[in-house]
């Protein structure tokens, strides 16, 4: 694998103590408490901070924790399974990871330690605009179904350019991210003094790095309205042209409203991420858990419909699953297994994941992703002994 410059965290923890290390890891919260020891500061409040005063970043966990499930029992479901077709792809569970920003903050190999354990834990893995490693390299190294992650850049050539090497190095399907038109209000980060250190660089980008340095910063004193970001801001119109400006298909980041559905729909999109980018945009903004089955409603199975922010369980998977999401995505906990092991932690990050999926399953009784849709295993009118609802039954 080649060498990234190196970065800030070097902590792949010699052979004995991996294994040590990886024993005693039970669960994601572990490697959150470990990755927090690990890392400096600064890096740490970039990478797991929500914005403003962390309401939302909260909210996502609290409301995935606060759903009871309600299984099913005596169904027989052996040989079950986490597979699922998504976009017309085989997909050995219904988890991806998440796009992240500048993996090499965690650790110098970057997104190349992450691609690689995602490719060993046959996971989908969305690699962001802003990755440290180009989007080239990256699929030049995956074994895993690669996805990319598109801001919509203020000038349209910079935009299809990216499309075009997305494509070209052989990406599945492109995700575009619409709750981050700019920065959110990033209060941990001041206080921590986070500055991009120059070894996680938004390489993609550096190609434009002329036209794009032309849209410059918010002035003391100037209005957020003036920023040029605002300025070159993206709407309905751009991502209808957006997708016809490609073959693959095109997924929405960051619908919250189910009234923004109809819109994504119409710009001839395939598929909606609910998401609220981790509580890291707009504070405030609900758990992504509590508006799902509003967007889901307004699709009507139009298109699939991914969720994303504060999954930390195998059981949170099947929350989601069974308020109508078809997949999930998890952010942080990679970066963590990241910071703590490498692609190693990374790729056991996901097996934890997988296996608490599969755990939850048989003791819920559902032998497929279908069944956890049907079983009604949140059915809320069951909570004041009301009737169970007809699929249910
Ligand atoms: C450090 C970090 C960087 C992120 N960078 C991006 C990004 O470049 N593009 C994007 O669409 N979302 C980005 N996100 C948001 C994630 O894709 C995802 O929506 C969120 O992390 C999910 O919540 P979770 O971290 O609680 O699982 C980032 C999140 C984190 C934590
Ligand atoms: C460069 C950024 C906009 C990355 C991001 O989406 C985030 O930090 O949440």
């Amino acid at each position: 694998m080649k060498e990234i410059a190196p970065v800030q965290n070097d902590n792949i923890p010699p052979d004995a103590s991996l294994t040590e290390t990886l024993a005693r890891v039970a669960c994601l919260r572990d490697y959150e408490v470990r990755a927090r020891q690990l890392l400096p500061r600064a890096i740490w409040s970039y990478l797991q901070c929500g914005a403003a005063d962390g309401i939302t970043s909260r909210w996502n966990e609290q409301a995935l924790q606060d759903l009871p499930l309600w299984p099913r029992m005596l169904r027989g479901v052996a040989n079950g399974s986490t597979a699922l077709e998504l976009l017309g792809r085989h997909h050995a569970s219904p988890i991806l990871i998440a796009p992240m920003a500048y993996h090499a903050l965690a650790h110098r190999y970057g997104e190349l330690a992450t691609s690689q354990a995602a490719g060993a834990m046959q996971t989908g893995l969305v690699v962001s605009t802003q990755s440290s490693v180009s989007l080239e390299e990256v699929a030049r190294n995956a074994h895993a179904p690669l996805w990319f992650q598109l801001y919509i850049q203020p000038h349209r050539e910079i935009t299809l350019d990216l499309i075009g090497r997305a494509e070209r190095a052989g990406y599945q399907a492109l995700v575009v991210t619409v709750d981050a038109p700019i920065q959110g209000l990033r209060n941990a980060d001041q206080r921590a003094g986070f500055q991009l250190p120059p070894e996680a660089r938004p390489v993609n980008l550096e190609p434009y790095a002329q036209q794009l340095n032309r849209t410059g910063a918010v002035e003391p004193g100037q209005s957020v309205f003036r920023h040029p970001l605002v300025a070159a801001m993206p709407d309905w119109a751009s991502l209808a042209w957006l997708v016809r400006q490609t073959s693959l298909p095109v997924l929405v980041k960051g619908l919250i409203h189910p009234g923004d559905v109809e819109p994504a729909l119409d710009c001839g999109i395939d598929g909606i991420i609910v998401s609220n980018h981790g509580g890291r945009m707009l504070d405030g903004v609900p758990a992504t858990v509590h508006v799902l089955p509003g967007i889901v409603a307004a699709v009507g199975q139009r298109v699939p419909v991914l969720v994303d922010g504060g999954i930390r369980r195998g059981t949170d998977i099947i929350k989601c699953l069974a308020r109508g999401a078809d997949a999930v995505l998890v952010g942080r906990p990679v970066l963590h297994g990241l910071a703590v092991a490498g692609s190693t932690g990374v790729a056991h990050v996901l097996h934890l994941l997988r296996t608490e999926l599969e755990m939850g399953m048989v003791l819920c009784g559902a032998a497929s992703i279908a069944d956890i849709r049907e079983l009604g295993l949140l059915d809320s009118r069951m909570h004041d002994g009301g009737a169970v609802h007809a699929a249910a039954r």
